[in-house]
């Protein structure tokens, strides 16, 4: 009796462990390729009978998917669509995304991303593999960080405490989204293997009370830890990230403006790492105010650079653009006199209250102007300074107002006007409106995607500054090269490798390369990267060739 049943035991033991199995493959999105399976696999896998008997091709199932997500109406459901594509076939879902980038970014990312954090909570799906590190629970980092991976060789993380969304402010454990967008656009635009990156959420809490409010709230619902122990949690996680992950570059987004910079200067000389809003953000301007330059053949040296929202962002271009100036071979005080800084008080100067430790070497002093207490708004600062160069990093929307342009352009052939705030909701103005009235002279790069505008007969192609223009190459040059550190001579080679990629000579030219070439130039600022890596010696690993070694890093999404 006892045998009988042992052995009908272990029978039905098998039988589960051979089910699991075929079920693991089918439910374990790096290794489904669903009704691709081939019958000898279906036979190896125990999947005889649990899927529909057509064996598709890749191509027939990227068609039968693109036709699905065609179906979506709104923007949001096609997002919905692709988060689930993503959680049940990896490759099919980046195979797709492959033929349509220009279609999906704006779906995968910004700005469809911002609304995707707003209704977190009520569209909650399966999190994309991420990691929810709670700032309650640090005894918890090392287990989080070893669940979410499952042994995988983690080479990329792109974590967030979401402070600072977009210009959204502070979404709490929602902001997880914009990490898991960030890294879609890696892989679509650089090729990084899925498997090999981790999206993490900290969540040390919320400001946002509309959250807290919120029943359906899924993250900690208490105020925000801040300060020192904030800070604290921060050194707990980056340890904990590099034992368990010492390959692996850390890319830090969307960060509140009181720690984003403090968090950069502790980490940047130790590990491999950089913050996308302050670095990503700077080179990308940088870039697009270089093809400006060939554009319209002026010089950088000679244009004077109003930033309008001296944050994390502003700061982090005004910064690159200043290093830039200087190997230019301006002195560091003649190039900072280059800068305006307008913010919350207005232009901001050596004696303005609260200006933040980045605002401070680019103030200017009240007797530079006859009627410096007036200047505290953007108009009375444009008309007093008559900039050329104006970036909108405010969150402000409208704020390029149509009088504000036309005293800009009245003193400038060729105004460079940069309104980069997201997503779309707060940008400072829209592309066709500063064509219009600026009867066709500025030049312009917009945080989020622009149509083409027609105006007078020519079409003007909007070159979209975002970071996503750069930051995909930059951060897989670094891990295809093993990078210890990002230099600034490195951040300067990504970002030569990608300004000027512009064809100047075109009616209506961009400031910057199509996303419908993310690809092929996130290619070239990543080789240009690698290159700048082993040059100044900071590869881990010996690299014979640079270019080589991004070209075997290289994932492309087939079975
Ligand atoms: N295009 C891109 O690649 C890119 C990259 C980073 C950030 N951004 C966008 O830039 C914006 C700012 O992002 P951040 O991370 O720097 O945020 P941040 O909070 O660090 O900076 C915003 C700054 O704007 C200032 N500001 C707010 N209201 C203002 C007003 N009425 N007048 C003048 N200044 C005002 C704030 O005081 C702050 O200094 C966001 O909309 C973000 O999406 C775009
Ligand atoms: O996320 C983006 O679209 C760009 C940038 O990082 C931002 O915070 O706006
Ligand atoms: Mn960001």
């Amino acid at each position: 009796m006892f045998k009988e049943e042992l052995v009908k035991l272990s029978k039905n033991l098998r039988s589960v462990i051979f089910m699991l199995k075929s079920y693991e493959v089918l439910r374990n999105p790096f290794l489904n390729k669903g009704t691709a399976f081939t019958k000898e696999e279906r036979e190896e896998l125990g999947l005889i009978g649990i899927l529909p008997s057509k064996v598709q091709t890749l191509e027939e199932q990227t068609e039968q998917a693109y036709a699905q997500f065609q179906s979506k109406t709104s923007p949001l459901e096609k997002r919905i669509f692709l988060m689930n594509l993503f959680n049940e076939n990896v490759t099919l879902f980046y195979h797709l995304m492959d033929q349509h980038v220009v279609e999906f970014m704006p779906v995968v990312y910004d700005p469809v991303v911002a609304d995707s954090i707003e209704q977190y909570n009520e569209i909650y799906t399966n999190p994309q593999h991420a990691a929810f590190l709670s700032i309650d629970h640090p005894e918890d980092i090392e287990k989080t960080l070893k669940n979410a991976t499952d042994g995988r060789d983690i080479r990329l993380i792109v974590v967030t405490d979401a402070e600072g969304i977009l210009g959204m402010g502070d979404w709490g454990v929602n902001g997880v989204d914009i990490a898991v967008g960030k890294l879609m656009v890696y892989t679509a635009a650089a090729g990084i293997n899925p498997a090999q990156v981790l999206p993490v959420s900290i969540d040390s809490g919320t400001n946002n009370q509309k959250l807290i409010d919120d029943p359906m709230y899924l993250g900690n619902r208490h105020a925000r830890v801040a300060g020192q122990p904030f800070l604290d949690f921060i050194d707990k996680f980056v340890e904990a990230q590099q034992k368990a992950f010492p390959e692996a570059l850390l890319h830090f987004e969307d960060f509140g403006r009181a720690n984003a910079q403090v968090i950069l200067d502790k980490y940047k000389n130790e590990i491999a790492t950089f913050n996308d809003d302050i670095q990503g953000t700077g080179m990308i301007v940088l870039a697009a105010a270089i093809g400006a330059m060939k554009i319209s053949k002026q010089e950088l040296k000679n244009q004077k650079f109003l930033t309008f929202g001296a944050g994390t962002a502003g700061m982090g271009i005004a910064n690159q653009i200043f290093t830039e100036l200087v190997q230019e071979g301006l002195t560091e005080e003649e190039a900072r006199k280059r800068f305006y800084l307008v913010d919350k008080q207005g232009l901001l100067f050596s004696d303005t209250p609260d200006l933040t430790p980045a605002q401070k070497p680019f103030t200017r002093d009240r007797s530079e102007f006859e009627n410096a207490e007036e200047l505290t708004t953007l108009a009375a600062v444009v008309k007093a300074v008559h900039p050329t160069v104006m970036v909108g990093t405010s969150t402000q929307p409208g704020t390029f107002t149509e009088e504000i342009v036309k005293e800009m352009a009245a003193h400038t052939e060729r105004p460079l006007i940069f309104p980069l705030s997201n997503p779309t909701k707060l940008a400072e103005a829209k592309a066709e409106d500063l064509i219009k009235w600026t009867d066709g002279k500025a030049l312009i790069s917009t945080g989020i995607p622009a149509a083409d505008v027609e105006y007078k007969g020519v079409t003007y192609h909007i070159g979209q500054g975002n970071n996503a223009l750069i930051y995909p190459g930059l951060g897989f040059g670094l891990v295809a090269s093993t990078a210890k550190l990002l230099t600034q001579e490195t951040i300067s080679a990504a970002i030569h490798a990608l300004g000027g990629l512009v064809d100047a000579n075109v009616d209506g030219a961009a400031v910057l390369p199509p996303v419908s070439q993310l690809t092929k130039f996130s290619q070239i600022i990543a080789e240009a990267t690698a290159e700048s890596v082993v040059a100044q010696g900071l590869n881990r690993e010996d690299i014979a060739d640079a270019k080589k070694a991004v070209a075997d890093m290289k994932w492309t999404p087939e079975y």
